[in-house]
């Protein structure tokens, strides 16, 4: 038998994240046990209806007793607290890390509490649906998706390691980064992204009166894929936006010149100045296509939403 990586595993939040770990690492065996806490009774009753662990706890400084490998798993506005509240019963040695979706934020509100000897790895698998809570984790996830890790300088080398080791064998590939850069990255490649589909559905929302559900009716492929990005978790992302304030505004200054030039472009009837866009963007995606990191598929129609608390 394979010899786990952690002996046990501490799941805070056990939402799209924490139950597709979870998931993972059972179907595996790359951890001993699997202990989950979570807000609401409700949420763990239903992670224990689930057998996504093997213990389940309310407090989230019981679960993590004993644990070698800790992993917020919970929107990024509840790190700080809880990272307040776990701080005491953290085992000397153990790896403290995360999965949100904004880096500098997490480190400014975890690092301050982190016990010394306790090895705190901040973590981002790029990977999700629009789905959450427990029941709409899958296995799969992470597979072939990257995960980013932002180790704090002077971190435990061998800590980072067995980390990574621990994404590997869930399939991800692993790239280490630099907090600042990775939110800003990820500002460009999901949270503008993120705004501008929430915006646009509203938008359309607000017309549908006028149109008398003309919108949705005749809603086409671009318009489907906005809903579905619009109907992700808004307090996942409520806090991705109040966490990742400066990325955020710095790239979408940039997004509203370039969207001036384009409705300019519009106004005056320039043609050319539209058609090189155009033409520019569609190589950017063919790009892609050709380097193997997407299909040409349209990505309609998935399974079906699970809410939690
Ligand atoms: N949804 C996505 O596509 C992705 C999300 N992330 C990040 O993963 C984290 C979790 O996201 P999801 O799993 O999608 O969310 P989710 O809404 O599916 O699950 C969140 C879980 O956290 C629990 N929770 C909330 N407050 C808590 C607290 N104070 N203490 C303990 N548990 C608490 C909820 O009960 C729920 O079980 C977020 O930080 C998000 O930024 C990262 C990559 C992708
Ligand atoms: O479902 C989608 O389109 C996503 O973009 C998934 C996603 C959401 C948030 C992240 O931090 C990483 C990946």
């Amino acid at each position: 038998m394979k010899q786990p990586i952690f002996k046990r595993l501490a799941l805070i939040g056990i939402g799209l994240i924490g139950s597709s770990i979870a998931r993972r690492v059972r179907a595996d065996g790359s951890v001993g046990e699997i202990t989950i806490a979570t807000r609401s009774q409700e949420t763990l009753d239903r992670a224990e209806n689930l057998r996504l662990g093997d213990s389940y706890n309310l407090d989230a400084r019981d679960a993590v007793k004993g644990a070698d490998c800790v992993i917020l798993c919970s929107p990024v506005g509840t790190y700080e607290a809880i990272a307040e509240h776990i701080a005491p019963a953290l085992e000397h040695g153990a790896v403290v890390t995360d999965v949100g979706s904004v880096k500098q934020s997490v480190i400014d509100q975890m690092q301050p509490y982190m016990p010394e000897g306790v090895h705190f790895i901040p973590g981002h698998p790029i990977a999700g649906t629009e789905y959450s809570g427990p029941d709409a984790g899958f296995p799969s996830l992470f597979e072939k998706r990257w995960c980013i890790l932002t180790p704090l300088p002077g971190a435990d080398e061998a800590a980072v390691k067995k980390l990574s080791e621990f994404w590997r064998s869930m399939g991800s590939d692993i790239d280490i980064m630099e907090p600042e850069h990775h939110d800003l990255v990820l500002a460009v490649t999901s949270h503008i992204p993120h705004l501008i589909a929430y915006n646009i559905v509203g938008t359309a929302s607000d017309l549908e009166n006028v149109t008398e559900s003309e919108v949705m009716k005749y809603a086409a492929g671009g318009f489907r894929d906005f809903t579905r990005i619009a109907a992700s978790d808004p307090v996942m992302w409520r806090d991705v936006f109040l966490h990742n304030k400066k990325a955020v505004l710095e790239i979408l200054g940039r997004f509203s010149e370039d969207l001036a030039h384009l409705q300019r472009a519009v106004r005056w009837e320039n043609g050319d100045v539209l058609f090189d866009h155009f033409t520019r963007t569609r190589s950017i995606r063919r790009g892609i296509i050709e380097a193997g990191q997407e299909t040409d598929e349209p990505d309609f129609g998935r399974s079906q939403q699970n809410q939690d608390d």
